[in-house]
């Protein structure tokens, strides 16, 4: 059992796609679950598309080392400093990638708050310039089980859904954002979720 859930589930051989199950393991999963809810200072930006301002259909919290300033969308954002919680995950993460042959390390992660089905994120690649050219991210899923649809951004391949479960975890590995993209569209699937997205962004890449 152990062995399976370190070795993970291969979604996509190049580029690199790889789902884990059980990072935190119960209860410690259910019970970040609502601490992060409760304890988190979440925003409702307001960004702007198309030439109009729309609040985003989600809330979110930016986090990270103080060098991790990123820019979204015409928006910067400085990071709050580590939750212990969030410190605790980000350390399970790079030891669950460790185990798998996998080195990363994380100076920031955004967390991402859907209350129920309806909220969501449009298609997107991460691939602002500060995540350097390959990045690799890392996506904790907390909460209801919901798919994180992806498609190729050039050929014939088709779409597919990545379902993560509670306490799941995605390696979107180096050209996943290069060659796809993902989006978390709106679904009639009850219940909050929670998604944390690990990345590390080169300090000094400031634009403003
Ligand atoms: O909520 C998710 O699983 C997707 C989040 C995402 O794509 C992001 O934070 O860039
Ligand atoms: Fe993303």
């Amino acid at each position: 059992m152990k062995l399976d859930a370190d070795r993970g589930d291969t979604l996509l051989r190049s580029p690199l796609l790889q789902r884990f199950p059980c990072l935190l393991g119960e209860p410690t999963a259910s019970e970040t679950l609502s601490r992060l809810d409760s304890e988190l200072a979440w925003e409702q930006p307001r960004l702007r598309l198309y030439g109009r301002e729309h609040p985003i259909p989600r809330r979110q919290v930016w986090m990270g080392d103080g060098e991790a300033y990123y820019r979204y969308s015409g928006q910067g954002f400085q990071p709050v400093p580590w939750h212990t919680d969030v410190a605790g995950i980000r350390d399970a993460v790079v030891e669950r990638l460790a185990t798998a042959g996998v080195a990363a390390r994380f100076n920031s992660v955004l967390l991402n708050r859907y209350a129920d089905g309806e909220e969501r994120m449009g298609w997107h690649s991460d691939d602002e310039p500060e995540l350097g050219p390959d990045p690799l991210i890392a996506a904790v899923s907390l909460g209801a089980e919901r798919p994180l649809r992806m498609r190729w951004r050039q050929g014939s391949g088709v779409a597919f859904n990545v379902w993560l479960p509670h306490d799941s975890l995605l390696l979107m590995g180096p050209g996943v954002q290069r060659q796809l993209q993902h989006a978390l569209l709106p679904r009639r699937i009850p219940g909050l979720r929670i998604s944390l997205t690990f990345r590390w962004i080169w300090p000094n890449s400031r634009r403003d």
